[in-house]
């Protein structure tokens, strides 16, 4: 079954539309090993011509397969199993189910920010196994140091880099590796939702604060200098730590020195002295 949902049609070919299809059986093997076994249903995101929704359907759970090439879309929904849904339509607008589900992208490149960032605030899916650019799946799972929108999202997504998968898995082969990404929804986030706000401006603001290592940043952020040199010594911050050395815990204790009452009471003393 193909259902359309309203969308522009795609502008360009193959090369604009990022179709650079998996042809390696072990890569797609391990994309399905990654799904967790659970009765979820599966939405796959940018499922091309199926070469990971057939065998995600023998799962024998059901998957929703968009697309947003209309001959792909229907290539496709002749050749996929009754468990199987095709829907024609843009990832960027997808309607999640409203049920919980697992997600699976081999995300076109040039899309790769936009789908990151539509996922962080997509409420559902419990477990993302994502194909992005090698640098990219490095980034996002904090290896060799995170970057903000990681830091940003950490006290309720946990990424993992699984593997590194080379340019020859895909055809036609694009110019980078790529990686294999896992996102999973926390169950017991470390922040209530209710201040994912306030944490991310303050993430933000250490990031791009001025100081000479953490210590010193988050004392110019009006933190307790006191409170700050226990929460180095706990974490084991060096003085010349920088933003993207720090992991969840860390990040998530500093953000609470600041909701602590002598948190609190400093900046209400910096808010009254402006
Ligand atoms: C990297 S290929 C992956 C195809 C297939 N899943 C595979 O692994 O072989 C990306 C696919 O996303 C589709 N695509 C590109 N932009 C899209 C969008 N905005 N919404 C839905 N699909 C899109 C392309 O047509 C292409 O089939």
């Amino acid at each position: 079954m193909t259902r359309t949902r309203p969308s522009r049609p795609p502008a360009g070919g193959a090369h604009e539309l990022g179709q650079n299809l998996l042809v390696d059986q072990q890569v797609v093997d391990r994309v399905v090993d990654l799904v967790p076994d659970t009765p979820r249903p599966l939405v796959e995101w940018a499922a091309g011509r199926g070469a990971v929704t057939v065998p995600l359907a023998r799962l024998g759970r059901p998957v929703e397969a968009v697309e947003i090439d209309e001959r792909s879309a229907e290539r496709l929904s002749r050749v996929v199993p009754g468990n199987v849904t095709v829907t024609r339509g843009d990832i960027l607008r997808h309607a999640p189910p409203a049920e919980a589900y697992d997600l699976v992208c081999n995300v076109p490149f040039h899309l790769t920010t936009p789908v990151l960032r539509r996922l962080f605030t997509l409420p559902g899916w419990q477990r993302a196994v994502l194909v992005v650019q090698w640098e990219v799946a490095r980034k996002r799972a904090a290896v060799g140091g995170a970057t903000l929108l990681t830091a940003q999202w950490w006290p309720w997504f946990a990424p993992r880099l699984d593997r590194r998968v080379p340019a020859s898995a895909f055809r036609p082969r694009p110019s980078v590796d790529a990686g294999l990404l896992v996102l999973d929804r926390r169950t017991e986030p470390l922040l209530p939702t209710g201040q994912q706000r306030d944490y991310q401006r303050f993430a933000a603001a250490v990031f791009t604060g001025p100081g000479r290592g953490l210590p010193d940043i988050l004392v110019r952020q009006g933190l307790d200098r006191g409170d700050v040199r226990r929460w180095a010594r706990e974490h084991r911050v060096r003085p010349d730590a920088l933003p993207r050395d720090l992991g969840a815990p860390a990040w998530v204790a500093a953000y609470g020195l600041t909701r602590s009452e002598r948190g609190q009471e400093r900046a209400g003393l910096r808010r009254s002295a402006r």
